[in-house]
């Protein structure tokens, strides 16, 4: 089994860089269902597990996929026969699948995807993604575990989404692009992968405005081609590691990170008493000698990110004070904490709030991420714990984090990633390291 074994205790300093982000190529690679002429080129494309599985998804439709881990790009070519089938197979693997549904759609008029199902931070429908078809006129079936959607053809319509969802937004958005006349999607998500997508299909010939606001309009084109797109910078792989400088009392430039994107975090972290400063080459984040407890409501953008919420929960756990942790986008994303009970966490949850204790003296112990960003928070305690940290299921980790250990240790950290067969020869170097 691969495990993390991080050992608390070391400042970080230095630079870090970050990589593009998983959350803006995911639909950018189904965006690339959409062109019947050129090729796409993206760059800036992070190197993680869902990016392979989607590759694999749209590979299955027939999209011709190269990539090129060195240059972290990715070539796509859509201009052959494509088929409309996204099979179990991969969809399990990846909830974000289900957007490859609006533009086999818009380019096939047929669509058949396996339901995504929910996964451990709790349940996640797509009634909003299939209501949004159903409104462009496409009908919809559910048999066997898949959704089917056929139409004589798409057709613009308005649209009012009852939570402004980030993978529905998505859906409809780019199945709109081909659909005859005009959509207006209101109360959509404006994140700014959503506007790195308006951006691509943009690019492609679309005619998408109002990305980043809170309604969107597409006028519907005939065809789309391919393009070259840089993805965006991740802000919560930015915002992971200005924890991570945070709650080490360190100093640490996250090279390129862009503020504007992660405002709600800034501001939260400057309330606990941490210096965030703009620089020419990225933000600087500086950790105080004591964290200052606050009180934290996820929300949609530009609300405070819930994909921040595990890791800024570690930070809260060590601030001198009892802090507020209040959960309103998904039902079930606690469980990083049960997990960081094992290292001597102290909260009580009630409803969807967390009373955090604070003034946690965090011992290392072995524990298990549930998901992604459980992964990283989980890692990020073991950085400030007694002894050492031992984190397993690094499956969820590498979803959506590229070679994190390696940037931590470039920063200071005392961490290493291992499998079975060296793990008793590292564990005991690292034992005896520190006598
Ligand atoms: C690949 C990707 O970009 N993932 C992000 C995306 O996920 P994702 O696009 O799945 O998240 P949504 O914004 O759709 O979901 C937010 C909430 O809306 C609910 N909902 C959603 C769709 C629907 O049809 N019906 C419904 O009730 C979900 O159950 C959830 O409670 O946005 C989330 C919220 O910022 C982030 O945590 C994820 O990292
Ligand atoms: C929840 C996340 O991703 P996904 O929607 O892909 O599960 C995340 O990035 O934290």
């Amino acid at each position: 089994m691969e495990k993390i074994i991080v050992r608390g205790g070391h400042r970080l300093s230095g630079t870090v860089e970050i990589e593009g982000a998983k959350n803006a190529v995911l639909p950018i690679l189904a965006a690339a269902i959409l062109p019947k002429k050129g090729r796409t080129v993206l760059t800036n494309v992070p190197i993680l597990s869902d990016v392979y599985t989607m590759n694999n998804v749209i590979r299955f439709l027939n999209v011709e996929v190269g990539m090129d881990e060195k240059n972290k790009a990715i070539e796509l070519d859509a201009t052959g026969k494509l088929s409309y089938e996204a099979p179990f197979k991969y969809v399990s693997q990846m909830r974000a699948s289900i957007v490859v549904l609006g533009p086999l759609l818009a380019r096939l008029k047929h669509a058949k995807v396996a339901m995504p199902g929910g996964c451990a931070i709790g349940s996640r429908p797509i009634d909003l993604h299939l209501k949004g078809m159903e409104a462009l006129g496409a009908k919809i079936e559910q048999h066997d575990g898949y959704i089917e959607a056929t139409t004589t053809g798409l057709v613009g319509a308005n649209i009012y989404l009852d939570f402004p969802s980030v993978g529905a937004t998505q859906n409809i958005m780019m199945a709109a692009t081909l659909a005859k006349g005009v959509t207006v999607i209101e109360n959509v998500a404006r994140e700014p992968e959503i506007v790195d997508l308006a951006n691509v299909l943009n690019k492609m010939g679309a005619n998408v405005k109002g990305a980043g606001t809170e309604t969107i309009r597409i006028v519907g084109v005939e065809e789309l081609h391919g393009v070259e797109h840089a993805i965006i910078q991740d802000r919560i792989e930015a915002g992971t590691f200005m924890v991570a400088a945070a709650l080490t009392k360190g100093n640490v430039l996250i090279k390129d990170a862009i503020a504007e994107h992660n405002i709600p975090l800034i501001s939260k972290l400057e309330e606990m008493g941490v210096l965030v400063q703009e620089e020419e080459k990225g933000i600087r984040v500086i950790g105080p000698k004591e964290l200052k407890p606050i009180a934290i409501k996820t929300l949609p953008y530009p609300g405070f990110p819930t994909d921040m919420q595990p890791q800024v929960s570690v930070l809260q756990l060590v601030a001198h004070g009892t802090s507020l942790l209040t959960e309103t986008v998904f039902e079930n994303r606690f469980m990083h904490l049960e997990e960081l009970r094992r290292m001597n966490a102290d909260f009580k949850i009630e409803g969807n709030t967390v009373i955090i204790y604070g003034s946690a003296k965090l011992n290392g112990a072995q524990v298990a991420a549930t998901d992604l960003r459980a992964a990283a928070a989980l890692i990020l305690a073991g950085l400030v714990a007694r002894n050492i940290t031992q984190v397993t299921q690094l499956k969820y980790l590498d979803r959506g984090y590229y070679k994190f250990h390696e940037k931590l240790a470039s920063l200071g950290a005392e961490i290493k990633r291992i499998d079975d067969v060296v793990e008793k020869q590292d564990y005991r170097l690292m034992q005896h390291s520190r006598k």
